[in-house]
């Protein structure tokens, strides 16, 4: 089987859980964050940095690698895993998310998407068994179900139409899907804010048994409480044996509250994308290094962290690095925020087996400044 999930530890004080999930490109500890690899590459960073600060697994998508390079040339190239040099564990994304997020540039329809490429404008169109092929090309070793993500306000009424038609395509989904001894494949439950909708979509997509699953549709723009509330009835539903997979989350805060309420697995833009502009995720909170305070300050970026960019660079550096837009400010903004949240969900698997995620919950928010 080509994903394979063993339950290590439950949590007595939450539903936070300890795993194991077993690929045919290694072995993943969760609770985990994976490092978002858009196109085919996690921006600024080298194979062998994202191993140094003990990167398991990246994400990659359908859309943009469809776009460009094109999934056949990776194919050609011998999969995603050797075009890219990342020999360990690969999840591409189906798309779903991407075109939807396309705005009024999408058509949707019972058979798939309609789409102008954000590139050039080309007219394309995804269905879930052209989702399904292209994730077999790439040759990842998790692979997401086409779905629809449902926007955030969205009625009652839109809400069940989407996750219905989530359903029928999760069904075509699994039945397009070639390569399962390789790549397992995920169903992705839908179902917005509506308890109803969640625990319909929850029966339906599991009844269809995959080997893991993910809680689509969040993260969209709802306030964190609701997102919380959503899981709290939402993991339950989910098969206590498989990994649960939350999409698009996300900041500090969110992965401790997630893991606390059964998650297994994120993913987020954010680190390498604040890196960009210069902003740090750090023990104190957010730090963002153009502001004049750090002019002279030959301090670390982070006095608790010890990676590399804390470990060589002051405040001041940095600083300077980000004014003059030199592309090693990127690198080591992305190297720390990195490292800090691989750090964050590492701190997090030794709290669960040491039976204090509260404790340490209390303990990060405090010094991070977030209110409980
Ligand atoms: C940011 N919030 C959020 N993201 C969601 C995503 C995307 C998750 N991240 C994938 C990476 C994005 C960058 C390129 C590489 C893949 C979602 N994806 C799917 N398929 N369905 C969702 O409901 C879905 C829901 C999501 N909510």
């Amino acid at each position: 089987m080509a994903i394979k999930y063993e339950l290590i530890k439950e949590c007595k004080q939450t539903g936070a859980r300890l795993g194991k999930i077993h690929t045919p490109h290694g072995t993943i500890e969760t609770p985990i964050f994976m490092p978002v690899g858009t196109q085919a590459t996690v921006k600024s960073m080298t194979p062998e940095e994202l191993k140094e600060i003990e990167s398991q697994i990246i994400l990659s998508n359908t859309y943009h690698l469809y776009l460009r390079p094109g999934h056949d040339l990776v194919e050609k190239a011998g999969g995603l895993h050797k075009f890219m040099n990342w020999d360990r564990p690969i999840l591409t994304d189906s798309g779903g998310f991407q075109v939807f997020s396309l705005g009024d540039l999408r058509k949707i329809s019972e058979e798939g998407v309609e789409f102008r490429s954000h590139i050039d404008g080309s007219k394309h169109f995804i269905s879930p068994e052209k989702a399904i092929e292209i994730q077999n090309s790439l040759g990842s070793d998790i692979i997401m179900a086409f779905d629809e993500c449902a926007p955030y306000p969205a009625d009652r009424e839109y809400v069940k139409n989407s996750l219905e038609r989530t359903t029928r395509w999760a069904k075509r989904c699994k039945k397009a899907h070639k390569n399962t001894d390789t790549q397992g494949l995920f169903g992705i439950i839908q179902g917005g804010i509506y308890k109803d909708m969640r625990e319909q979509s929850a029966k339906e997509i599991t009844e269809l048994d995959f080997p893991g699953y993910a809680v689509g549709g969040l993260s969209v723009g709802e306030p964190k409480p609701l997102m919380y509330e959503v899981l709290e009835y939402t993991t339950p539903l989910m098969p206590k044996n498989k990994p649960r997979y939350l999409m698009g989350v996300g900041s500090p805060d969110c992965l401790i509250e997630g893991v606390i309420r059964g998650i297994d697995m994120f993913d987020c833009v954010l680190p390498t994308r604040i890196a960009r502009n210069g902003t740090a995720m750090t023990s104190q909170g957010r730090v963002t290094i153009k502001q004049a305070r750090f002019y002279d300050d030959f301090t670390p970026l982070d006095p608790e962290c010890d990676c590399y960019t804390c470990r060589n660079y002051t405040k001041a550096y940095l600083r300077h690095l980000f004014k003059a837009n030199e592309i090693l400010s990127a690198r080591l903004f992305s190297y720390h925020n990195l490292y800090f949240l691989l750090k964050l969900m590492k701190n997090i698997r030794e709290a669960i087996k040491n039976d204090n995620l509260l404790d340490y919950r209390k303990e990060f928010f405090e010094k991070y400044g977030y209110e409980l």
